[in-house]
């Protein structure tokens, strides 16, 4: 295990058969239609790549990158598009695909903006969920785990960038985020 992990949250095992539950889920709820996954950088990076998988209906795959809105560390809920999708999505079957919904301030402003485009349907399928830090209340339609309220890592999730590649879901240790500001 790497060192500045406290302990294993959610094995390789237990995530591998939640992204094939959800991606059999998925492929009947979508079965006849044109669904465009839409992945949100970066976090969601891995847990696509294997849900897009693990899908057994044709899918396209598309990416957006945002940023929080301005110098605070504190997410305002506006966030800036750093990358957009590359088509149109009017008349498309969108699911929105994520590592984590934490307060939901990211969401409930991308939801927004998708909504705003005149797509058939929005949906928000989630690996993780943190209910407990909800600001706003977002309608996750698909969602792998529910989690307690630490900071996790891995498997997509960073802290300041790092953490992304390893392979299971950690709690990072809290002198790792406690000794820099
Ligand atoms: O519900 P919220 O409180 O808005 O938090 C959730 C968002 O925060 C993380 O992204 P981050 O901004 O860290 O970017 P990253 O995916 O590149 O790590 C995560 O991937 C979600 O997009
Ligand atoms: O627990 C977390 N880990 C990584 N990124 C996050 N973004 C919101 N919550 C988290
Ligand atoms: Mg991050």
């Amino acid at each position: 295990m790497h060192p500045d992990v406290e302990k294993v949250l959610i094995s390789r095992m237990e995530i591998d058969e939640k992204v094939h539950e959800l991606g059999n889920i998925l492929s009947r709820d979508y079965a006849g239609k044109e669904l465009l996954m839409v992945g949100i950088l970066k976090g969601a990076v891995v847990f696509m790549a294997d849900l897009a998988r693990a899908m057994n209906i044709d899918v396209r795959i598309d990416f957006m990158a945002v940023s929080s809105y301005g110098a605070s560390s504190k997410s305002t809920g506006v966030v800036r598009i750093l990358k957009d999708l590359d088509k149109s999505i009017e008349n498309c079957h969108v699911l929105i695909v994520e590592d984590i919904v934490d307060t939901g301030l990211t969401l409930n402003y991308l939801l927004d903006i998708l909504q705003a485009r005149n797509p058939a349907s929005v949906r928000i399928c989630t690996l993780l969920d943190k209910p407990s830090r909800r600001e706003v209340n977002v309608p996750v339609d698909y969602n792998g785990f529910a989690i307690p309220d630490k900071f996790v890592v891995g498997y997509g999730l960073d802290y300041n960038e790092k953490y992304r590649h390893l392979p299971e879901i950690y709690v990072l240790k809290k002198e790792i985020y406690q000794s820099v500001k």
